[in-house]
């Protein structure tokens, strides 16, 4: 190969250009003199002109980074090379995205660099985006953080693949609408524990809902039984989640997704990087023992039916690994056990802050249930005032208000815009669940929107959900929560239950004697919305309901002595 290059010498009064021709084995140097001055001039005169060409295209290249390309979306204003990074919320994110959604539609994106995000925050155009594209749109966004966690093997935030569905198609046996009949026993069994353990020691009622959907969630999944709010499995997987929630908010860890050379800090100037490690190596050691256990149980054909001995026995049908097993387990408790100990704590803070609501409930449930029985699942299809709190929880507080966030694989049109493959997709539940076309005073907390025959709903509204039979708040599309109805049925035992058996009262300032309010947005940050713990004075509503829930935690013992115990 040829290359030809001009250079120039510097002399005392003149620039003059030197031209070299070079092969693989020679360089001439074609001397000024050689060369006809015409000549010279034109040379300098191209290298300058291609090198302002190159320099001005190399500008105009980098200005538009982080510019909103034509068809996208409309958004905020972008500046060169960040785009909208600067306006992007370090807090309570889904408040900020749902202004943006009043200026900017249901629809719109966001520049983060050369990446683009695009927030969707209708119902309308959530069924679109989600349950129309829903081949395109049910990726996640490969972050780096997640990344060195999981190692791609978590289902919530595994990418869309053969992984993932075989994952999807394992969680889908444990927990479709039939299988959760099955697990109506352990719930129950549980469920008659949180009321006996809130009877024992009200003060810890913030702990005792937490235990009790942790100790559903592993007495499913890995066939142990959590006895008390303070042992060391949910203690360490509450902390665990804590950790990794503080490295997964706003802030939590620098953009390393924007700029991928912060990979390659030191990790002595990166502490992300030891945390990330850090929640790696707790959880392999919670979850490999109780796997372990697993095992044991089958080789000694002592199992419990838990869905880990289950999977294990099966690894090939789902064309698992063991380390895949492990990771099924880790996925189903992690976004099981905190989200639906959130969704209660949540109720109750509303009950606190709502009396007349409350009261209304409770009248409802003593005319249905009355004093010499507990409530049955099935008694709250004649409950629809307690249906109508469950929604309006849902959606007032919904667990994840911006849920996972979804990428698209290919380059698709949603509502007429362009959305680049590879953007991620946020579907903002908290904006959709305060949507003024759909919902009336959104802000207010009230439960009657959702009973048709005393206040009618806005046409087309029978329900929040993106489906017609589940919320909004469990998501939508192909990733839509497979813990929905095990959710539900939770939820739905334990509103009646605690509605059913206790004064849910305001405490009072032991100086003033003053009732002390909750404050509903005393919540923690990130990806799921926590309510931070509160007090409530909660007490018995009468002695007869006192002995129902004492037979009651008596008879749950043979149903908890299938599991092995960790207390
Ligand atoms: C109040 C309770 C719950 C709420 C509000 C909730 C909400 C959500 C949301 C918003 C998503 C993301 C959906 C999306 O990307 O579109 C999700 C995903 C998921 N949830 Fe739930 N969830 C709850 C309970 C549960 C339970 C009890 C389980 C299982 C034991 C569970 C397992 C999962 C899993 C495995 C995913 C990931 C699905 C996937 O990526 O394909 N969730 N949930």
């Amino acid at each position: 190969m040829i290359h030809i290059r001009f250079s120039a010498e510097l002399g005392s009064k003149l620039i003059r250009p030197r031209l070299c021709i070079k092969d693989a084995d020679h360089e001439v140097m074609v001397h000024p003199r050689s060369v006809p001055p015409h000549i010279t001039v034109m040379s300098l005169l191209l290298t300058v002109s291609v090198l302002a060409i190159l320099s001005l295209w190399m500008v105009k290249r980098l200005w538009r980074i982080g510019s909103r390309e034509q068809a996208l979306p409309p958004g905020p204003p972008t500046l060169p090379l960040i785009g909208n990074l600067h306006v992007f919320p370090q807090t309570r994110a889904h408040l900020r995205l749902t202004e943006w959604a009043r200026t900017y539609g249901e629809i719109y994106s966001l520049k983060i660099g050369s990446g683009t995000a695009i927030v969707v925050s209708s119902a309308k155009m959530a069924r679109e985006c989600f349950e129309l594209h829903g081949a395109t749109t049910s990726d996640r966004p490969a972050i780096h953080v997640i990344e060195l966690v999981y190692k791609g093997l978590e289902m919530p935030w595994s990418r869309y693949g053969t992984h993932w569905r075989n994952m999807r198609r394992a969680a889908h046996d444990l927990l479709n609408k039939e299988a959760c009949l099955s697990h109506l026993p352990i719930q129950r069994a549980e469920a008659s524990q949180l009321m006996h353990d809130i009877l024992q020691q009200p003060q810890h009622l913030y702990a005792h809902i937490r235990r009790y959907t942790a100790s559903v969630a592993f007495s499913l999944i890995f066939g142990i039984h959590c006895s008390m709010y303070d042992n060391p499995i949910v203690e360490e997987f509450y902390e665990g989640q804590r950790t990794w929630e503080h490295i997964l908010r706003p802030g939590g860890h620098p953009p390393v997704d924007i700029f991928p050379l912060l990979k390659h800090v030191p990790e002595r100037w990166a502490s992300w990087k030891g945390l990330c490690r850090e929640v790696r190596s707790r959880q392999h050691q919670l979850y490999f023992p109780l796997l372990q256990n697993c095992i044991d149980r089958i080789k000694s054909d002592r199992r419990n039916h838990s869905f880990m001995e289950y999977v294990l026995e099966h690894e090939d049908h789902y064309e698992f690994t063991r380390e895949m097993t492990v990771y099924l387990g880790i996925s189903l408790i992690e976004a099981g056990a905190d989200t639906t100990a959130i969704f209660l704590q949540f109720f109750l803070v509303f009950m606190l802050a709502h009396p007349d609501v409350k009261f209304r409930a409770q009248k409802d449930i003593d005319d249905v249930i009355g004093d010499n029985r507990s409530p049955n699942l099935e008694d709250i299809d004649d409950l629809p005032y307690i249906k109508a709190i469950i929604n309006e929880v849902h959606r007032c507080r919904p667990v994840a208000p911006t849920a996972i966030p979804h990428a698209a694989t290919k380059d698709e049109r949603i509502g007429g815009f362009f959305i680049p493959k590879g953007s991620a997709i946020f579907m903002n539940i908290w904006g959709m669940s305060r949507d003024p076309e759909l919902f009336d005073d959104p802000n207010r907390f009230w439960p009657e929107r959702y009973l048709k025959s005393e206040h009618g709903t806005k046409p087309g509204v029978d329900t929040t959900g993106l489906r017609s039979d589940m919320p909004m708040s469990f998501g939508g599309g192909r990733r839509i929560c497979p813990g929905v109805h095990l959710a539900y049925n939770s939820i739905a035992m334990n509103v009646m239950n605690l509605l059913w058996a206790f004064n849910i009262e305001l405490p009072k300032d032991p100086v003033t004697g003053n009732s002390i309010p909750p404050d509903e947005d005393d919540t923690t940050d990130g990806l799921f919305l926590t309510p931070k713990p509160f007090k409530c004075d909660i007490t018995p509503r009468s002695t007869a309901k006192v002995d129902i829930i004492k037979k009651q935690f008596n008879a749950a013992e043979p149903t908890f002595e299938l599991f092995d115990k960790s207390s």
